[in-house]
């Protein structure tokens, strides 16, 4: 087995019960209560805000220019194609700026800042790529297993088309492809950072029905 998927195995309870979860059926039927899907969002923009920092250690961190090139072209689509979602989506619920760029943080989207901050600051490589990887995946598989018609509403469709394509699925096969060439060297740092970034993807979706 290569790395990434032995960690994935390890993980293997929380990777499913994340995958499989709640949030992603009633976001795929179309059928998510709206305050849920506009607490996920505020959240998930704070997330984000760390994401491309991280990513962006992950520039710095790797070994190859092929690497730094296939990493900035990814960054340059989520920093794109992906905040305007975030803003066509505030401006439809509603959700004034102070709540879009400074809202209450939960618990867990501080843990997962925390672990991000802490991967970037490794300046390693695969230690980066352990967390970037788990939150690529994760959101590929749970996307992927939705079948069905698309739902109507962009709010909910676009969240899963991000998530679904060609595109996205050849990025994380790639980054995966990298974890299991690098990641063998620091195997035990990457396998903990892998396994909070598991748990953290969890409780990020059990938090919004507490
Ligand atoms: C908690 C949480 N974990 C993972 C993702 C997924 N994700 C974050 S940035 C990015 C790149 C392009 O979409 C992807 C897939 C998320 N949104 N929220």
């Amino acid at each position: 087995m290569s790395l990434s998927e032995r960690l994935r195995a390890q993980n293997a309870a929380d990777w499913d019960a994340a995958i499989t979860h709640r949030f992603a059926a009633e976001l795929g039927a179309g059928r998510i209560d709206p305050a849920v899907l506009r607490a996920y969002l505020v959240q998930d923009y704070q997330f984000i805000d760390r994401f491309v920092a991280l990513l962006g250690a992950a520039i710095a961190s790797a070994d190859s220019f092929a690497a730094r090139l296939r990493l900035s072209r990814f960054l340059a689509m989520i920093t794109s194609d992906e905040n305007t979602y975030f803003q066509r989506a505030f401006d439809e619920l509603g959700v004034p700026e102070a709540e879009r760029t400074a809202p209450e943080l939960s618990e867990t989207t501080r843990a997962f800042q925390d672990l991000m901050r802490e991967a970037a600051e490794s300046r390693s490589y695969a230690q980066a790529l352990s967390v970037l990887a788990v939150a690529e995946w994760l959101y590929l598989s749970w996307a992927e297993r939705l079948d069905g018609p698309k739902p109507e509403s962009f709010l909910h469709a676009e969240w899963i088309t991000l998530h679904d394509n060609d595109y996205f699925r050849g990025f994380v096969g790639w980054l995966r492809g990298e974890l299991d060439r690098v990641g063998p060297a620091e195997e035990a740092a990457c396998a903990a950072l892998f396994g909070r970034a598991v748990q953290l993807e969890r409780r990020f979706f059990d938090d919004l029905y507490r």
